[in-house]
């Protein structure tokens, strides 16, 4: 049995492709979504056309429905990690392997911390989903999972096999994630601007506001030593200078990062527009933490965490590319 422990946007997603291809996924989450699955079922679509139904999915609300689990998904947010593993903890059967799928660079250590006796793998997933209502999850852009390797994945490999996700085991998860971690730093613009992914990568000057951002976390990255994965072929490091290029030539130099559906947000969007608490400590916080160790400056992702905070309180989420960039420049 598979269990997915925290599901929401990814966890019903994830979880959701596999039951549909047969596994045996036990999905643990809040009442809110076990009503909704139990009146409609779950429907996974993806902007390739992929499309799924899972009719009567096993969605509980207590952390018991872990128990006998020989894979457990954690897909619960960032801040949620530490409880989430206090919860599973007395309910893992032993030898369960554990896979964090979340973002940021912590939440694997997180779960070993307090499930020492469990094969913990750190994870992550290049897609964005979006929860649309009623049993509806959208794969909004295209990629795979990434898993730190390890023997115990044999067993359920061929799971994600059967349900075409794609499952690269890599050796270095680390620089992975690190990459993962630079589109990650985008999440707070996208949500500070109110637009749509795909709009708001259209425009250099929110572009310009990412690439200040990833030049930060390319600074404090090469501090600490950590060496951030290559990604669809590209060398994370000219990242920055393909951001800041005109639009007309950035439409043609990257079609890969802006082959998302036209609706797409990033999942801080997702939480300010629900009132949840973001994620940005764990992102654009972690790259000014991680600078800071390393005697640093991150003004601009500084900057950024303090203005997602502002709007998790009530503050402004209709900033135009050219004032986020003039408040980023402002900070430093
Ligand atoms: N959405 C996306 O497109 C992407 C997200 N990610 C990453 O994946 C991770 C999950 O994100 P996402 O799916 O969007 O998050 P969601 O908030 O949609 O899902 C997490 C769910 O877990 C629930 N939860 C929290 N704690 C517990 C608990 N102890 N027991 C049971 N349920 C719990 C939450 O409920 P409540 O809100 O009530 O606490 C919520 O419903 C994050 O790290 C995110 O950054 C990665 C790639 C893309
Ligand atoms: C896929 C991506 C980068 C989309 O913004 C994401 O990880 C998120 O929304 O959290």
């Amino acid at each position: 049995m598979i269990c997915v422990f925290g599901a929401g946007s990814i966890g019903c997603y994830v979880g959701g492709r596999l039951a549909a291809a047969g596994a045996d996924v036990v999905f643990v989450g809040r009442r809110r979504l076990a009503d909704e699955l139990a009146a409609h079922g779950l429907t996974l679509t993806a902007l390739h056309g992929t499309a799924a139904r899972v009719p009567a999915p096993k969605y509980a609300t207590e952390p018991e429905a872990a128990a006998g689990a020989g894979l457990v998904l954690v897909t619960v947010k960032s801040a949620a990690t530490a409880e989430a593993a206090a919860a599973l903890a007395p309910h893992l059967a032993p030898g369960a392997v554990v896979v964090s799928l979340q973002n940021g660079l912590r939440n694997a250590a997180v779960l070993r911390e307090h499930l020492p006796e469990a094969t913990v793998l750190a994870g992550s997933v290049a897609f964005n989903v979006v929860h649309t209502g009623e049993g509806r999850f959208h794969q909004g852009t295209d990629g795979g999972l990434a898993v730190q390797d390890h023997a115990a994945l044999d067993a359920f490999a061929p799971a994600f096999a059967q349900a075409g996700l794609d499952l690269v085991r890599a050796a270095d998860l680390r620089g992975v994630q690190a990459a993962k971690l630079l589109l990650n730093l985008n999440n707070a613009i996208n949500a500070l601007s109110g637009l749509p992914l795909k709009t708001e990568l259209s425009q250099r000057a929110y572009r310009r506001c990412l690439a200040l951002a990833q030049r930060e976390a390319l600074a404090a990255y090469r501090a600490a030593g950590i060496r951030p994965a290559t990604t669809a072929g590209l060398d994370p490091r000219l990242l920055p200078s393909l951001l800041g290029l005109p639009d007309a030539l950035f439409t043609r130099a990257a079609a890969r990062m802006l082959a998302v559906d036209p609706h797409a947000r990033s999942s801080t969007w997702e939480d300010l527009e629900a009132g949840r608490v973001t994620e940005v400590d764990y992102l654009n916080g972690e790259i000014a933490a991680l600078a800071a160790e390393h005697g640093l400056a991150a003004p601009a992702n500084r900057r950024l965490t303090e203005l997602v905070h502002a709007a998790e309180s009530g503050g402004r989420r209709d900033w135009t590319g050219p004032e986020l960039l003039a408040e980023l420049h402002r900070a430093r």
